[in-house]
């Protein structure tokens, strides 16, 4: 299952720097293994925001919840999320 997911990250402004360096650290580590393994397919930045959308190809809700939940910057996001099916008009017979 694809699913569409929007994440603004919302650090608190008195967070202590080293603390905030270390949680990016960590996920940019989980974000880049996941995208290795197939399971974060795309992941962009929307321009001029701290926040992000991405694609994640996951076999159930539950398993996306369980994912976002892992991400060391949860406690901090704003998550928004939208399930994918095949557009009608698409001209792709796979899911690209
Ligand atoms: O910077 C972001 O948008 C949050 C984030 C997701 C994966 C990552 O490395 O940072």
């Amino acid at each position: 299952m694809l699913f569409h997911v929007k994440m603004t990250v919302k650090l608190p402004l008195d967070m202590d720097p080293a603390n905030a360096a270390q949680l990016k650290a960590d996920e940019k580590e989980l974000a880049q293994r996941l995208q290795r393994e197939g399971s974060w397919r795309h992941l962009w930045r929307i321009a001029g925001h701290y926040a992000n959308y991405s694609v994640f190809d996951l076999p159930s809700v539950e398993a996306l919840h369980d994912t976002l939940m892992q991400l060391p910057l949860f406690p901090y996001m704003d998550i928004e999320v939208d399930g994918l099916c095949r557009h009608p008009s698409s001209i792709h017979s796979d899911d690209r």
